[in-house]
């Protein structure tokens, strides 16, 4: 069974890990007195799944490995259909029937609610896509160093993947990244090296809205347009020629070591340096780096869920803390006397404030604050607000925050989370202000990812007394 350096074992799988890969342990017969545990992690497995998985230098308490065959098959297993999938980082969990999927997302939440003590009766199942597919109207893709174009590769980031599809990103997006990637290789230009920092295209970030249908193309490089003239002039030829939707193609300058698609120096190569895109019926400008919700149509019913939980009226006033660029203060601000917006990232309280103003709407009060700082500012000029909405970032938004929020007393809270575990740790805090848990609904933006959102309704009970 074993040698010096492979060991081939069957384990079953018992849970899922954050990542949404298999976990099982082995117990592995050394010779000695007593076998020694060996806890597996392995990709692209169910709970309850038998698999067979080979191990490298098996002495060691955890080590992940893909299997090399499922023995026991779990009934939801399902051929995953991209043809990518083994490989790529991107869909964990392409071969779980969809069902299956939300109904998972549907427990998560629940037992992280269980484990700080809220009754998981008030969590709804998760509301699904009707077609799970082609949901993503922005991707960034990575140029390896070997020339390739297309996404990491699941367990090794150093390794991108050439792609010749992706399901989850708009047809018309992946078109482009595909003639990008042909022009890249028509005129032999390198792709970036992050250990020695060397080479020249690094990122290709593709946006495109569902709505207006207008396409973003940014390429990140360590060098200028001038400097490579003919292939850009080729680029802008080849994609204007192609793409009618094209409104925004741009070359970024990005030599910072860091690993993210930044600019130093933006080069309009074709029309703007942003596109339409419209939300809720609400016109937005989206910049190459404005943080915009990924899956629109699945953002609007996160959208309709806050509305309808709120149950505010025209005349009240609330607070959207973490308001980003307006997505949930837009379409409230209509339905309320007035809305106070509160966002750390100043330039996306600059954008919030021009798309208030391009939908018309003259009730909103952006301010460029951290959380905290922000309510105490709106509590002194405004008075108490009657509602407060909340979206922090997937860290959630803290104790500190928490308590002044519960501090602030607002007859109802409507909490928009995507990481149901820093909820459930969040909304402890408004417990000893007399909040309790209405509703949690759970809604699916990310299909074949761990990831789940949701929206909930925290009421203040002794204020209805
Ligand atoms: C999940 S996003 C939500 C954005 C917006 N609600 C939307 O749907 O477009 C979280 C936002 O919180 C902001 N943020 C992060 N930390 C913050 C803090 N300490 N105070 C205020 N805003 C913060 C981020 O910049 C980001 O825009």
């Amino acid at each position: 069974m074993s040698n010096q350096e492979f060991e081939t074992h069957n384990v079953k799988i018992d849970k899922l890990d954050k990542k949404g890969s298999g976990m099982g342990h082995v117990w592995r017969d050394t010779g000695g007195s007593n076998p020694k545990k060996l806890k597996l992690n392995v990709p692209q497995t169910l709970i309850g799944e038998e698999a067979k998985v080979t191990v490298p230098n098996p002495d060691r308490k955890l080590a992940r490995v893909l299997p090399d065959e499922i023995i026991t098959q779990h009934p939801e297993r399902v051929a995953p259909p991209c043809p990518h999938f083994e490989k790529c980082g991107g869909c964990v969990w392409q071969h779980w029937t969809y069902e299956g999927q939300l109904a998972y997302k549907t427990g998560e939440v629940k037992s992280f609610l269980e484990a700080e003590g809220f009754d998981s009766g008030v969590v709804a199942d998760a509301l699904g896509m009707e077609t799970p597919w082609e949901y993503r109207n922005k991707m960034e893709f990575t140029f390896g160093r070997d020339g390739a174009l297309g996404l990491h590769e699941l367990g090794n980031f150093r390794n991108v993947i050439d792609l010749d599809t992706c399901l989850i990103a708009g047809d018309e997006m992946v078109e482009a990244m595909l003639e990008v990637s042909e022009w890249a290789r028509e005129h032999e230009l390198s792709g970036y090296d992050k250990d020695r920092h060397e080479g020249l295209l690094r990122n290709l970030m593709t946006r495109q809205s569902q709505k207006t249908g207008e396409l973003m193309l940014a390429i990140f490089s360590t060098g200028t347009p001038e400097e490579n003239q003919a292939a850009v002039d080729d680029l802008v030829s080849r994609l204007t020629s192609k793409f009618g939707n094209l409104k925004s193609l741009m070359w970024m300058e990005n030599r910072d070591w860091a690993d993210m698609a930044q600019s130093e120096k933006t080069h309009v190569l074709h029309g703007r340096d942003y596109i339409n895109d419209e939300m809720y019926g609400y016109k937005y400008r989206i910049w190459f780096d404005t943080f915009f919700q990924t899956n629109p149509l699945q953002a609007e019913k996160l959208v309709d869920l806050a509305i309808e939980m709120a149950e505010v009226t025209e005349e009240e006033s609330m607070i959207d803390l973490f308001c980003g660029v307006g997505t949930f203060s837009l379409p409230f601000a209509a339905r309320v006397k007035a809305l106070a917006g509160i966002e750390i990232v100043e330039t996306s309280i600059e954008s919030a404030k021009r798309n208030a103003e391009d939908n018309g709407l003259d009730n909103t009060y952006f301010l460029a604050k951290d959380a905290r700082r922000g309510m105490d500012e709106i509590l002194e000029t405004w008075g108490r607000p009657d509602l407060l909405m909340l979206d922090p970032p997937r860290s959630g938004a803290g104790g500190k925050v928490m308590r002044r929020i519960g501090r602030l007393g607002t007859d109802r809270v409507v909490y928009v989370s995507c990481n149901p575990e820093s909820f459930a740790d969040d909304i402890t805090w408004l417990r000893e202000y007399g909040y309790e848990l209405e509703r949690v609904q759970p809604v699916d933006l990310f299909p074949h990812t761990v990831h789940v959102e949701l929206v909930a309704l925290l009421r203040k009970m002794d204020s209805t007394l």
